[in-house]
């Protein structure tokens, strides 16, 4: 069973603030997943080494500060989530506990016992955003499943979730006749699924 709870986080108002610890391949990674989705995540990496990659991203976005030295006990100060990337694991688990301490959600790259929390894969059409997880079994599966969603998910869904909104802004009325209608409204999708179902 897969016990993880998704939710999606506002990275993208300046009011929450990423701390990622390394700047190697999985640093480089991990800035790219955050910033892919919400470019103007507020983000400072700390790490002695940076990878050019990096230091470019950093070079176009005001919103990303590096800190070219190793990672210090008072950088969690102010932060919100916590990646850790380093290729000193001793050092990973340190931080974690660290940032346990301090209530904040700490991912460590590559030791999922030591998560509160994994990145996911992304589908994104427009406003829709499906994100998988695997439990941590098969990165590679959750990748492949984005592909496969990514092709499979019809391009037109943007448009139907505008039409949605504005249907859902119109309606008067309590809460009850507003599920009732927009249930009504939206009842062909379930029904086209279940035909395609008998074919
Ligand atoms: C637990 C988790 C924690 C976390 O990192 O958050 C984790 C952990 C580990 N990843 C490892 C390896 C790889 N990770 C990827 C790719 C991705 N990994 C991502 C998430 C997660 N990875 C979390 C679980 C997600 C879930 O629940 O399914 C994705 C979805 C999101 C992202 O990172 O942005 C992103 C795909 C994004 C996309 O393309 O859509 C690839 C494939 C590739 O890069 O092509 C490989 C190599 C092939 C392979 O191993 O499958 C290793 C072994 C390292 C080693 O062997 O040294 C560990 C450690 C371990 O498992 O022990
Ligand atoms: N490369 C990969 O695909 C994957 C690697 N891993 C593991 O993740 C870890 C990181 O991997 P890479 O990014 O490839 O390593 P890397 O060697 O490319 O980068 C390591 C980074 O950590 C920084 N660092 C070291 N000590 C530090 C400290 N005290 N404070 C701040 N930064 C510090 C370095 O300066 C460097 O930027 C390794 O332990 C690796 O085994 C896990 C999953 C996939």
């Amino acid at each position: 069973m897969n016990h993880l709870f998704p939710i999606f986080l506002k990275l993208n108002n300046d009011d929450l603030h990423l701390l990622i610890v390394g700047g190697g391949y999985v640093g480089l990674e991990k800035i790219e997943a955050v910033l892919g989705n919400s470019p103007e995540a507020k983000i400072t990496l700390v790490a002695p080494e940076i990878r050019d990659e990096i230091q470019q991203i950093a070079a176009q976005n005001p919103h990303v500060v590096l800190l070219p030295r190793a990672f210090e006990d008072f950088d969690l100060d102010y932060k919100d989530l916590v990646i850790v990337a380093t290729n000193d694991r001793e050092e990973n688990k340190r931080i974690k506990r660290l940032a346990r301490a301090r209530n904040l959600l700490c991912n460590v790259a590559d030791t999922p016992d030591e998560c509160d929390f994994y990145l996911s894969s992304i589908v994104k059409k427009g406003n829709l955003k499906v994100a998988i997880s695997t439990n941590g079994m098969s990165p590679t599966l959750a990748k492949r499943l984005r592909e496969v969603l990514t092709e499979a998910l019809p391009d037109n869904l943007e448009t139907a979730m505008e039409q949605l909104k504005g249907v859902r802004d119109l309606l008067r009325g309590d809460f009850e006749y507003k599920v009732q209608e927009l249930n009504r409204i939206t009842e062909v999708l379930v029904a086209r699924k279940e035909s395609n179902g008998q074919e």
